[in-house]
This record gives structure tokens, C-alpha cells and sequence, in this order.
């Protein structure tokens, strides 16, 4: 399994040919902008969470993206129900652990949710992967209070618990698995002035492992795709206002020579 420019554009042009459905449950915050951001890379996204048409969208998507940033009791049927089809047509599951550890709801629905879930692939920030392993650490919200680094070790044992790819958002991307270890070090500080750029990565990792059935490859080209698109975005930006707009519109046309010319990759 390689991460290069070539495998990346690859499936990038799988998506902008295949526009498969992305189903997500997701956030008040993001909706809009993951919705645009999926549109924006060449996929088609849905955002639909209720109990009672989230089976029969499962059914028509090409994989299912959980993300728990604005839970509440209904939410969390519609989730268990959505994973439960997943499951049973064999469609693969991302999972964002949005502020996981900072209040007791979100630790104890992400512990059901991963449990029924069986997911392809769980992507946080380091203080969110560090709380899905120990139920004793408390985090501040949707922002990391650590760099990706501090949490390798938990995203190995999470990785080793759910038989999955785990991906660690920040400075770093770590991509973990059984396996392998992929490092991106595309991104900009900017890029966390920016509500939903997390969540916007855990929803292309949706686009690309409907693609792409080697799923650490995928989720790394998914974070390399984010990290390039926006060090350019950043470039023609004065601030997060402008970042995302740039942002959208570097993704829409973002291209094979910009991979060559940006991608910063280590396997390990
Ligand atoms: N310090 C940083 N330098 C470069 N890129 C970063 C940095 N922090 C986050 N990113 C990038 O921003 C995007 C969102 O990641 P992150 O901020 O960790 O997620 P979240 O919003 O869930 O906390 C990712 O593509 C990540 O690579
Ligand atoms: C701020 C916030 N609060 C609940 S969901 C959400 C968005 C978090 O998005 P991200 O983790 O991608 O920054
Ligand atoms: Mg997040």
C-alpha cells in the first residue's frame, strides 16, 4: 500500500466519475459545509438523520458517515438504526467522535455507536481518539487540547479494538492501523479557525472509501486531499472567513500537478 500523487488522483477521479451518495448524520454546526465540501470533491452528499428514513438511505448510499457533534435521543435511534443497515449490506462506516469525553452522553453513546458499528474507519483529533480509549479523560470540546503525536499509542490500541483504520487529525495526520502507520504532513495552523474542517475530513474519508476498498489508503488520501487543499486555500486567504470559501473552491478544482507539486507523505 502506497500513498502517492498518482494513487491519490486516481481515486479522485473515481469520485468525480462514480458521485457516489455519501449519507451523512451529522452535525448542526457542519451540515452545510460538509454537504459542500462532499459536492465540492465530486461526490453527492445526503444529510439525513430521521429513525424513520435512515435505513431505506443507507440502502441507496455508498457508505455512511456518523458524526455525534449535536446529539440528542432521537439522533442516536436514527444513528443505531443507519449503522444497523450498514451492517447488513456490507457498506462502509466512518465514525467522528465530535468533543467525545467532555460530557458523559457523548462518551456513553460512542461506546454503543462503535460497538454496533464495526466502522471502516473512527477519524479525531488527538484529545478525542485519546478519550474513546480512557474513559478518564476529559476533554473541552470539539477542539484538541493535544497534538496528534500524544495520541499514536491510543489510536494503535483503538485501531487494534475495532479491527480499524483510526486517523489522528492535527499538525500531523496519523493514518494507524494493524499494519501500517501513514503520516500526512500537509494543513495549516489556519485550518483549525475554522469550524467543521475536522468533520468536513471524517466526511471525504466517506467519499473515498466508497471508492476504495483498501481503507487505509483511502482515509490517507482523504487527509492528504485535506491538507493540500488547504495549504492552497490558505495562501489566497486573510483569515478563516476567506480560508473557507478558498477552501471549496480549491477542493472543486484541485488537480493531479498540485498533488505532485504539495504532497508531504511518510509511511512508516
Ligand atoms: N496545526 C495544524 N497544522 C496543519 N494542519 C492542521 C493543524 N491542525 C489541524 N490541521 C488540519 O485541519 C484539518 C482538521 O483537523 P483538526 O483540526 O485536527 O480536526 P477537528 O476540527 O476535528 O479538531 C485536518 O485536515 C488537519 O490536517
Ligand atoms: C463546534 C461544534 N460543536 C458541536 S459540533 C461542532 C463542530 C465541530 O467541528 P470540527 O470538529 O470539525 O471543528
Ligand atoms: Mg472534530
Amino acid at each position: 500500500m502506497q500513498v502517492t500523487p498518482q494513487s491519490i488522483w486516481s481515486d479522485i477521479v473515481k469520485i468525480r466519475e462514480q458521485f457516489p451518495l455519501i449519507h451523512n448524520i451529522t452535525n448542526y454546526v457542519v451540515m452545510n459545509n460538509t454537504a459542500n465540501a462532499l459536492l465540492a470533491l465530486g461526490a453527492s452528499p445526503a444529510m439525513a438523520h430521521a429513525e424513520d428514513e435512515v435505513a431505506e438511505m443507507v440502502n441507496i448510499a455508498n457508505a455512511l458517515v456518523i458524526n455525534i457533534g449535536t446529539l440528542s435521543p432521537h439522533w442516536i435511534s436514527g444513528m443505531e438504526k443507519a449503522i444497523l443497515k450498514a451492517r447488513e449490506l456490507y457498506k462502509p462506516i466512518v465514525i467522528d467522535p465530535v468533543a467525545c469525553g467532555a460530557t458523559a452522553l457523548r462518551s456513553t453513546t460512542m461506546q454503543t455507536l462503535l460497538q454496533l458499528a464495526n466502522p471502516s474507519v473512527i477519524r479525531g483529533n488527538a484529545s478525542e481518539i485519546k478519550a474513546l480509549v480512557s474513559a478518564n479523560i476529559k476533554t473541552r470540546g470539539a477542539d484538541s487540547s493535544e497534538c496528534s503525536d500524544a495520541a499514536i499509542e491510543d489510536a494503535l490500541q483503538l485501531a487494534q479494538t475495532y479491527q480499524c483504520t483510526v486517523v489522528v487529525s492535527g499538525a500531523t495526520d496519523y493514518i494507524i492501523d494493524n499494519k501500517d502507520v501513514t503520516k500526512i504532513y500537509n494543513g495549516h495552523p489556519m485550518m483549525t479557525k475554522v469550524t467543521g474542517l475536522g468533520c468536513t475530513a471524517t466526511a471525504l474519508i466517506g467519499a473515498f472509501v466508497s471508492v476504495n476498498s483498501d481503507i487505509h489508503q483511502a482515509a490517507s488520501h482523504a487527509m492528504a486531499v485535506m491538507g493540500i487543499a488547504g495549504e492552497i486555500a490558505v495562501k489566497k486567504s486573510v483569515g478563516p472567513g476567506t480560508l473557507q470559501l478558498h477552501f471549496l473552491d480549491t477542493l472543486y478544482q484541485l488537480d493531479a500537478q498540485q498533488l505532485m507539486n504539495y504532497l508531504k507523505v511518510e509511511a512508516v
